[in-house]
């Protein structure tokens, strides 16, 4: 055992020992969802009133209702208080990010024929509106901006509107506004967790309506996305961040460490875990923490910490490489490293993961911020069924189908003796010698 971060030797866990490693901060949104259902409530009934109260109560911000959209000027004055590096950073990512997102948009519409002259296929077109969730509690996301603004944008959705929580001055962080707009999004709101997803769910004076919301943030939106799934549509569920490191034996342990730091500080309430059947690797990555932590801020050293002895988070020592592919899956990480110098060997056994990036070169970093592929990602083992956001979140298909007269009747009395069977009278007039003798006539 070690008093600074979690040692599991899995082989001598019993079951319910293992199932506890699995459960994530999300499990059990109970607390929350009691408290979050009266801010919903008053900004259905008070609107922009309410959200400056939660502003100010909340996130300790000097915000009014007449303040509550980003204006031009204060666009204008990010560009100038933010580093040129940063700008320059920031067009690096949003161009990977469009380049992944328009070579992965699918084609506007495509038919196939089924049978001689009768077409079948699918069609894509923009949803009408979406509103972007980007955090500000322990962090600020302009990474969040890039990464759910350019498929908005990629996808051509007419509405675009960002949601986020309002800074202490009553702004909002002045890079978020930076991607906003080099991603092609004008339109921003000073508002953040339960609140924002209420004032997109109901519109305020303010606000404008939004038909979906996505976007990733703390259980406080969590819950609220959940309470309001009958009037918007929340997406992919994308909640407190986690990641699995998976070291086979051949990358140094000291990495692993550094690694595994990543994502837990983001805060208390996220997941990480090493995992590995190699003893050196994982006394390694144990020994190396320290000198990890030496060159982190206070606050995130404290967030890594709690989540690393807490109840989601540590090192995992497997007893075989099979054990340790076994638990990744059933963990279904939001992300995954394949810590190895021969990642795609063990590539075709992971099944359940929303991303899995691929050796020493490709830490989560790298995938948070510029690579290019989404990292907006399902959490709390939703990796199971869920994927990366995706152009595809902003738009949706309808079928397409088209039978000439050639091809109709074939295809009519088949129908028809279905019809019957399945005694929609209706149905099977359609497609009898009414239909031929009305078009006739
Ligand atoms: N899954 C992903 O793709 C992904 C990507 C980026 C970040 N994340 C995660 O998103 C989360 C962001 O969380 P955050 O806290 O930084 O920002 P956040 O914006 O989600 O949360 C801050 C908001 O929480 C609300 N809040 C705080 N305390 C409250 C209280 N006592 N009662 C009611 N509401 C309260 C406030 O409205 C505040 O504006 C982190 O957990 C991070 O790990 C996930
Ligand atoms: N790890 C987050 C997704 O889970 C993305 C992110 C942005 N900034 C830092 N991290
Ligand atoms: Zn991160």
């Amino acid at each position: 055992m070690s008093d600074i971060c979690n040692f599991h030797e899995l082989a001598t866990l019993d079951a319910e020992a293992r199932a506890a490693l699995l459960k994530r901060s999300e499990t059990d949104l109970s607390g929350f969802i009691d408290k979050v259902r009266p801010i919903i409530e008053a900004v259905r009934l008070e609107g922009d009133v309410a959200l400056a109260r939660f502003g100010r109560e909340l996130d300790k911000a000097e915000i009014t209702p007449d303040r509550l959209k980003v204006t031009e000027a204060e666009f204008d004055a990010a560009f100038k208080a933010v580093e040129p590096e940063v700008i320059s950073s920031i067009r690096f990512g949003i161009s990977n990010i469009r380049t992944f997102h328009e070579e992965q948009a699918p084609e506007p519409m495509w038919l196939k024929e089924v049978r001689p002259g009768a077409f079948a296929g699918d069609r894509w077109t923009p949803i009408a509106s979406v509103a972007l969730y980007v955090p500000r509690g322990k962090g600020a996301f302009p990474s969040v901006t890039m990464m759910t603004a350019v498929p908005a944008s990629v996808a051509k959705v007419p509405n675009i509107a960002i949601v986020t929580p309002p800074t202490a001055d009553g702004g909002v962080d002045a890079a978020t506004l930076v991607a906003a707009r080099l991603a092609g999004v004008e339109t921003v709101y000073k508002c953040g967790g339960a609140q924002a997803v209420a004032a997109v769910a109901y519109g305020t004076q303010t606000v404008g309506k939004a038909i979906k919301i996505v976007g990733p943030g703390s259980p406080w939106l969590v819950a609220a996305k959940r309470l309001l799934s009958d009037i918007i549509d929340t997406g992919l569920p994308a909640g407190p961040s986690e990641a699995i490191i998976f070291a086979d034996g051949t990358v140094n342990g000291a990495v692993a460490a550094l690694d595994l730091l990543i994502e837990a500080e983001h805060g208390p309430d996220s997941s990480a875990y090493l995992v590995t059947h190699s003893r050196e690797v994982a006394e390694a990555a144990l020994a190396a923490l320290p000198q990890h932590w030496a060159r982190m801020t206070e606050q995130r050293v404290g967030f890594s910490k709690a989540v690393l002895i807490g109840k989601s988070g540590g090192i995992v020592l497997t007893s075989s490489l099979e054990e340790s592919i076994d638990f990744v899956n059933a963990y279904a990480p939001e992300h995954l490293e394949i810590l190895s110098t021969d990642p795609f060997a063990h590539l075709g056994r992971i099944t359940e993961a929303a991303e899995v990036l691929m050796g020493p070169h490709t830490p989560v970093t790298i995938a948070n911020f510029v690579l290019g592929p989404n990292a907006v990602l399902p959490t709390s083992r939703w990796a199971r069924t869920y994927g990366p956001l995706s152009v595809t979140d902003f738009l949706k298909r309808s079928s397409i189908g088209y039978v000439t007269a050639s091809a109709y009747p074939e295809f009519a009395g088949h129908a028809r003796r279905l019809a019957r069977y399945e005694g929609f009278s209706s149905h099977e007039n359609a497609v009898s010698e009414i239909r031929d003798e009305l078009l006739k006539g």
